[in-house]
């Protein structure tokens, strides 16, 4: 069953503990944290006291999303930080299958993340290993940006490659994901959409992640 990871890079970060205590009452499965260096991406968002201090309040899985170069020197860090599952950039590293075993060495599930422009066929020789494949939607960097409706097409190619290598890694897809474009997404195979303004910009997020999840489910 596809399901929600509410990203709290669109949380109230002055009241972050009231925003994670309204996720753990949610229908979300996961909370995605978004780690930006200003390197990686032009911006900084938060890094391991934030990742550290929500998962003292966490009762959901934390879906750490790292947006910075050379993640092997910070994987340790996450892992003591909360992290249940860890996806990096293929474009941020340079010995993906080394990270990915890494990451795995430290007990949590591994992901590779991939950019607007990076092709799912890159990933052909890794897909055995990974627990989950993220695919931008946007161009990571920043919350509330639109959609880019190619990652249809992409979710498509890689849905196809998970069936034909006779596979289990889950698909996420993360940027602009919302009500409309949730059962579209659902269809062309995607089983975890981080929504990050839709929920937390809505007059009632508890609501906005199961409407999500309703229209999930087609
Ligand atoms: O990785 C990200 C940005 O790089 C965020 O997870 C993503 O943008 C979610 O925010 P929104 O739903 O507002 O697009
Ligand atoms: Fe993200």
């Amino acid at each position: 069953m596809p399901e929600i990871a509410p990203s709290i890079l669109a949380a109230d970060f002055a009241n972050l503990q009231r925003d994670i205590e309204m996720l753990n009452k949610s229908e979300a499965a996961w909370i995605h944290v978004d780690i930006m260096d200003g390197m990686f991406v032009p911006n900084i968002s938060f890094g391991l006291p934030v990742c550290s201090a929500a998962n003292q309040h966490a009762r959901k899985p934390l879906d750490v999303h790292l947006m910075i170069e050379q993640p092997d020197r910070y994987l340790a860090a996450f892992v003591k930080a909360g992290a249940a599952l860890i996806t990096v950039h293929y474009e941020a590293c340079l010995h993906l299958h080394s990270t990915i075993q890494r990451i795995k060495e430290l007990g949590v599930k591994a992901g590779v993340a991939l950019n607007p422009h990076t092709p799912v066929e890159l990933l052909k020789d890794i897909l055995a290993d990974l627990d989950l494949v993220l695919v931008m939607s946007v161009n990571p960097g920043f919350g509330g940006q639109k959609f880019i409706e190619n990652t249809y097409k992409k979710v498509l190619r890689l849905d196809g490659m998970r069936k034909a290598q006779g596979l289990n890694f889950m698909i996420e897809v993360d940027g602009g994901v919302n009500l409309a474009n949730t059962p579209k997404l659902v269809e062309a195979g995607v089983d975890l959409l981080v929504a990050g303004s839709s929920v937390f910009s809505s007059a009632d997020p508890l609501a906005t992640i199961r409407q999500l999840r309703q229209a999930a489910q087609v």
